[in-house]
């Protein structure tokens, strides 16, 4: 690039306009939605499980019918105090055996945490009318609904969620015409912390993996393509169920991009599954936050870091609640594996938005499409 430029006749002035991809946009041509995949039950009227959320009338498999992947209480994911003097060691090694762990002394401070849980029950509080106003639209990625997963599976889920790019101003002046500032300060101050929480974790994995280049979005903190770096903010609810042994809070996935940052109500829910392991509860810690490996990891630690695959199942006495915040490159990246020879790559290169669109298509395929 820099060779064309001066290559330019000195006399002719000339600009380089460099377009750049924002995750939504990346969203946006997805077509397979259609509204049924988008508008919740209303939960809390329902006193039986109708047959379009019953997985137990179904090929499918339900937590309690997972004999062969039977719930293991016996093990938990590691637990890391981001103050211990080996703190970056111990999350790589999380990440090679587990691809998830459970942080705690991070400096998101705790009170911010509630705030933004005490706004996200005051949003799922909203009657069901109230919430239709800001649905997803069907093209979208923003707003609320059922989990973009849904049309992959032949059974819904029993859950709504309400995810946020950026500012959330827009749905949230639907959901509260005159009272939506609360709502969007708190949620604008928590993607500040979990961004940065995000770049300082993955700036930790990359000494741990000995990277010291291939990442330039992160190296300048505030630059023009730190600040396009590809994150989401999915606001969780798994309401009461009538019957939690037939049906399914979220269904078996990996999340896409590097690092998802989790907070979670003191509801049990959450499981992760590890070979020779089964499913393993993530039990609620106070204060901590989840961190797991996505796709994105998987690919650049060349399969190193399993991409974890979890699932939420639903408490037979509460709703629960949780927050999930999604942090990759930004859309115009291209992630490629990073190896040691005689080592060889496992995957192809791929740009963040490519296999964003090809996940979107594809789900847990999309990996086996750009495998080597
Ligand atoms: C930035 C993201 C990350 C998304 C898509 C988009 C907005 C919502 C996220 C989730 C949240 C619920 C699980 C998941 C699997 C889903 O269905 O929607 C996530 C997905 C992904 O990790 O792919
Ligand atoms: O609710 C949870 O504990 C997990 C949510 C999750 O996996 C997601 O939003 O991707
Ligand atoms: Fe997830």
């Amino acid at each position: 690039m820099l060779s064309n430029l001066c290559s330019f006749p000195q006399n002719q002035i000339s600009y380089i306009i460099v377009i750049m991809t924002t995750l939504s946009q990346t969203y946006l041509d997805h077509p397979l939605i259609h509204h049924h995949h988008i508008v919740p039950l209303d939960f809390d009227s329902l006193r039986t499980i109708p047959d379009s959320h019953d997985w137990f009338n179904s090929s499918l498999e339900t937590p309690s019918s997972s004999s062969h992947h039977h719930t293991n209480v016996n093990v938990s994911i590691p637990l890391i105090d981001l103050t211990d003097p080996n703190a970056i060691s111990l999350i790589g090694n999380a990440c090679e055996t587990w691809g998830v762990f459970q942080l705690i002394n991070h400096d998101v401070p705790v009170s911010l945490i509630e705030r933004a849980e005490g706004e996200t029950r005051r949003l799922f509080d909203l009657p069901m009318t109230r919430k239709l106003k800001a649905l997803r639209a069907p093209g979208d990625v923003t707003g609320y609904g059922l989990p973009r997963i849904t049309p992959f599976f032949s059974k819904y889920m029993w859950h709504e969620g309400f995810t946020i790019m950026g500012p959330s101003i827009g749905h949230a002046s639907q959901l509260w015409p005159s009272n939506y500032q609360p709502f969007c300060d708190v949620m604008e101050e928590y993607q500040r912390k979990m961004k940065s929480l995000a770049e300082q974790i993955t700036r930790s994995i990359f000494n741990y993996l000995k990277i010291s280049d291939g990442a330039n979005w992160l190296h300048s903190a505030g630059s023009t393509e730190a600040a396009a770096c590809s994150t989401a903010l999915q606001l969780n609810c798994y309401p009461r169920c009538p019957d939690p042994t037939r049906v399914m809070g979220l269904a078996p996935h990996t999340d896409t991009f590097l690092l998802t940052i989790l907070h979670q109500t003191r509801t049990c829910g959450l499981q992760v599954f590890r070979d020779g392991f089964g499913w393993v509860p993530v039990a609620p810690v106070p204060g901590a936050l989840v961190l797991n490996v996505g796709d994105l990891f998987h690919i650049l630690s060349n399969g190193r870091f399993p991409n974890v695959l979890h699932r939420v199942v639903v408490d037979p006495t509460r709703r629960r609640l949780s927050m999930a915040y999604f942090y990759g490159p930004p859309p115009d990246f291209c992630v490629s594996p990073l190896y040691d020879p005689p080592e060889s790559p496992c995957y192809r290169s791929v740009m963040v938005k490519d296999y964003v669109r090809l996940k979107a298509k594809n789900l847990e395929n999309a990996l086996s499409m750009i495998r080597l």
